[in-house]
């Protein structure tokens, strides 16, 4: 079954507690932290603080998405806040392979994401030590943009190489996805969907769990 991720990007702040507890009840498979730096992307969100004060609200994996330069640097300070899966950009990251078993030796699961226009060959010679890949499907720093259908074909590229050596290997998305574009990333081989406008958006997040899950069946 399509797992689904909520970005709390799209959450009410101020709620973000029954907020995280509507989507976990609603359906979610994880919970997105979206981390954002104000240099790596154009926009500041929120840090290890944050994921510590929402650990104990929920049983689900958290799965943090850094969009930071030097993301090294931060690898143990969101271990211990409780992240469950630790995912760092291949354009922001000049040593990947060190940093990926720097995020396994913390005893986190380790993500590499790549933005829509890198190729996807950065992700060949680090894909059998990843637990997962996210493919951005729109360039980070905000919620509710348009996805960017171009990725599709480089999902079904490293899908192929998945298949011939790294199986254990999930691929997530992220960006623009709403009932139509979840269809296309599960068909290309996606496990599991970032959504965050298309839930928080709505007034009932178990219904817009279940109709992006729907969709891709
Ligand atoms: O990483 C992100 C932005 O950089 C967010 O996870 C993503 O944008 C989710 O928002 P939406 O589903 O509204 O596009
Ligand atoms: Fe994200």
């Amino acid at each position: 079954m399509t797992k689904i991720a909520p970005s709390i990007l799209s959450a009410d702040f101020a709620r973000l507690k029954e907020e995280i507890l509507e989507v976990e009840q609603g359906g979610a498979d994880y919970i997105h932290v979206d981390v954002m730096d104000g240099h790596f992307v154009p926009n500041i969100t929120i840090g290890p603080l944050v994921v510590e004060a929402i650990r104990p609200i929920t049983s689900l994996p958290l799965d943090v998405h850094l969009m930071i330069e030097n993301p090294a640097d931060y690898i143990d300070a969101f271990a211990k806040a409780g992240a469950d899966i630790i995912s760092v950009h291949v354009e922001a990251s000049v040593h990947l392979h060190r940093t990926i078993h720097a995020i396994k030796n913390a005893g986190v699961k380790a993500g590499v994401v790549i933005n829509p226009a890198t190729p996807a060959e950065m992700l060949y010679p680090i894909l059998k030590d990843i637990d997962l890949v996210l493919f951005m499907t729109v360039n980070p720093g905000f919620g509710g943009q348009a996805f960017i259908a171009d990725v599709l074909s480089k999902i079904k590229q490293v899908d192929k190489w998945r298949q011939d050596f790294a199986p254990h290997v999930e691929f997530e998305v992220d960006g623009g996805i709403n009932q139509t574009t979840a269809k296309l990333c599960t068909d290309a081989g996606v496990d599991v969907l970032v959504a965050g406008s298309a839930i928080f958006n709505e007034k009932n997040r178990e219904n817009a769990i279940q109709n992006i899950r729907n969709a891709t069946k």
